[in-house]
């Protein structure tokens, strides 16, 4: 079995390396406004939008065999194992036709951002990073009505504690190397877009120079 599976990555990752595409994280607390930024970025710019989260929550549906495993982690707003995670976003990339993505709420950890770097060679271009308040945060989350078993009070707090323990370091790493592109998201949507597109049409003219 493991050979099989080994066999599977390596054909994953291989062809993952070959596409050599363009990837751009994007951090941020939760309910920093990522999905809804992503969802601008990919109508301006042509990127494919691949939400960690939402892979997540697909595979819960899917009744997989980590389905509930992943729902338990979610719902204590804990980061799932990365193996996990990069498995279903080398697969939306391998099955993707584009060569450019913005991965949403990930790398959320130290374990994330090594192991994906180490299974696929690919590094970001940079890191998009939401900075916002966890008063105008929490107000976000509890005002979403989107039926998230984690937009409740309790996994709020947690996931908010996660975010300073394990994800903000992250962006720190990445900081340290330049990468950051950081926004001030808390203010209102159309003006958040507004700084994001100056980023990317910065990105876009020191490609064409
Ligand atoms: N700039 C903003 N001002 C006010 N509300 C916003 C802003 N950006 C997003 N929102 C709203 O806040 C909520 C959270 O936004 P979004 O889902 O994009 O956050 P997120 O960072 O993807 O959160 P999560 O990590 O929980 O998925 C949504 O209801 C969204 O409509
Ligand atoms: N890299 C990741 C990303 C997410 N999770 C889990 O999913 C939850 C929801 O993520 P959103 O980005 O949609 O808010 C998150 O709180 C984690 O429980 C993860 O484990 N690893
Ligand atoms: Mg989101």
């Amino acid at each position: 079995m493991g050979t099989v599976v080994d066999a599977a990555n390596k054909e994953a990752n291989g062809s993952i390396a070959e596409k050599k595409p363009t990837v751009i994280f994007v951090l941020g607390g939760p309910g920093s406004g990522k999905g809804t930024q992503c969802a601008n970025i990919v109508k301006h710019f042509g990127y494919t939008h691949l939400s960690a989260g939402d892979l997540l929550r697909a595979e819960i549906k899917s009744g997989s065999e980590n389905g509930t495993m992943i729902q338990n982690m979610i719902k204590e707003g804990k980061i799932v194992p990365s193996e996990v995670t990069i498995k279903l976003l080398q697969k939306a990339i391998q099955e993707n036709g584009n060569d450019k993505f913005l991965i949403d709420g990930f790398p959320r950890n130290e374990e994330n951002r090594a192991a994906f770097e180490e299974v696929t060679k690919i590094e970001p271009e940079f890191v998009l990073f939401f900075d916002c308040s966890e008063e105008e945060m929490e107000r976000r989350l509890l005002g979403r009505n989107q039926g998230r078993e984690d937009d409740n009070i309790e996994t709020i707090r947690k996931r908010f504690n996660v975010f300073l323990e394990s994800s903000l370091p992250v962006v720190q790493y990445y900081e340290s190397k330049g990468k950051v592109r950081k926004i001030d998201a808390a203010k209102p949507v159309e003006e958040v877009f507004e700084a994001v597109k100056a980023v990317f049409n910065a990105k876009d003219e020191k490609a064409a120079a």
